[in-house]
């Protein structure tokens, strides 16, 4: 998710620059062509223009694609920028100014192309240096090619720098900031594309709903700021518990977690279940207000097979179903949502009328 946070900033970016590109190239370019330039000169920020409104249009949906694109079509137009100014007649020190280059566009390339692209960079600026410096010395040059590249890789660690913030900054926005798993913000994001991935491989999802049992006892007993403490040791166990790939945790709110997984069957979605109110249980918390004497969860969960009509409504809103037998049957245990009776599964549940 963050890496993909990260990516989007760099289409979005790449985008951005292709806008600019062709709303001021292209009329400045034809003015240019019109007016002032014999038509092979006015051609050549015309054909940019040109290539930059293709790359907009092929890329405008999707943001992998784009970044491909982006750093190949920057080394392309710093070649054609070295091109102009070795062709002009203009002295070597304007060619400093190409410098901007890696400041400017970093953010937009992809890191493993970020490398290619300096040292490519850093080479032609050299070539056309040397053959344009006068008189041809190789100190200079070696200058030049060693200011270019400390600042190509200065930049790249402002950019990196950069890029860890955003990626810090995206990992604080679905967050939850007492106990570390996720927030209920990001449960429909996830669900909503964990549902997408499950249908097309052929995998049940499962939905779990896990609630601390007597909680509000425990507050009164122990107080909130221990309780706050409790909070934490148990999101802690249920992520130590659930750690394989696609498995998530989420704080729905208050003391009550959610908890997806995919690729379980009925049983094994129970064993996990279980498994996941066992690590609550042993923690060893007392409890002296409970009838159980220590802390203890009550869970309910629904595993689907079939997805194709579901929606994340209908599974948090079963699974709660679920969660609110487990409650009712006496706490401390887990129920799963098709061993609820048809008729009392439309019944009343605490989600419904609350926005999934
Ligand atoms: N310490 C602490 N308590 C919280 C937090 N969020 C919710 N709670 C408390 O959790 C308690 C939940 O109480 P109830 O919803 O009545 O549920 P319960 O007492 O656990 O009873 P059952 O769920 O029916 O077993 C309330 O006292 C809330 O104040 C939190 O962030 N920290």
């Amino acid at each position: 998710m963050t890496r993909y946070s990260v990516e989007r900033f760099r289409a979005a970016v790449f985008h951005m620059y292709l806008r600019v590109a062709v709303a001021v190239t292209f009329p400045l370019s034809v003015l240019y062509f019109l007016f002032v330039a014999t038509p092979d000169k006015g051609g050549v920020p015309f054909a940019f223009a040109l290539f930059a409104a293709w790359l907009k249009w092929r890329t405008r949906h999707d943001s992998e694609e784009s970044l491909r694109y982006a750093g190949w079509f920057l080394l392309m137009l710093m070649c054609l920028m070295l091109y102009g100014t070795y062709v002009s007649n203009e002295k070597l020190h304007q060619e400093v100014w190409m410098m901007i280059f890696p400041i400017a566009f970093a953010p937009i390339v992809a890191e493993r192309e970020r490398i290619i692209w300096i040292v490519v960079g850093a080479l032609s600026l050299s070539a056309v240096s040397m053959l344009r410096l006068e008189p041809l010395t190789l100190m200079s040059t070696f200058v030049f090619l060693s200011a270019y590249l400390t600042l190509g890789l200065i930049t790249m660690m402002l950019v990196r720098h950069n890029e860890q913030n955003i990626e810090r900054l995206a990992h604080l926005t679905i967050t939850d900031p007492l106990t570390r798993t996720f927030n209920r913000g990001y449960l429909k994001e996830v669900m909503a594309s964990e549902i997408n991935r499950c249908r097309r491989g052929g995998q049940a999802l499962t939905v779990i709903m896990l609630d601390i049992d007597h909680f509000k006892m425990f507050n009164d007993t122990y107080g909130h700021l221990f309780g706050d403490s409790v909070l934490e040791q148990v999101a802690e166990s249920l992520m130590k518990s659930a750690q394989r790939a696609g498995d998530y945790v989420f704080r729905y709110g208050g003391e009550e977690f959610c908890i997806l997984t995919s690729g379980l069957d009925r049983d094994e979605s129970w064993q996990f279940t279980e498994k996941l109110r066992l690590s609550i249980y042993a923690l060893n918390i007392e409890n002296r207000q409970s009838p159980h004497r220590r802390l203890t969860a009550s869970a309910g969960f629904w595993c689907v097979t079939e997805l194709d009509e579901i929606t994340t409504s209908a599974l948090l809103l079963n699974a709660d179903n679920a969660l609110y037998r487990a409650k009712e049957a006496g706490r401390d245990r887990v129920v799963d949502f098709e061993d609820i009776p048809t008729a009392e599964k439309t019944g009343s549940t605490r989600l419904q009328g609350s926005p999934a």
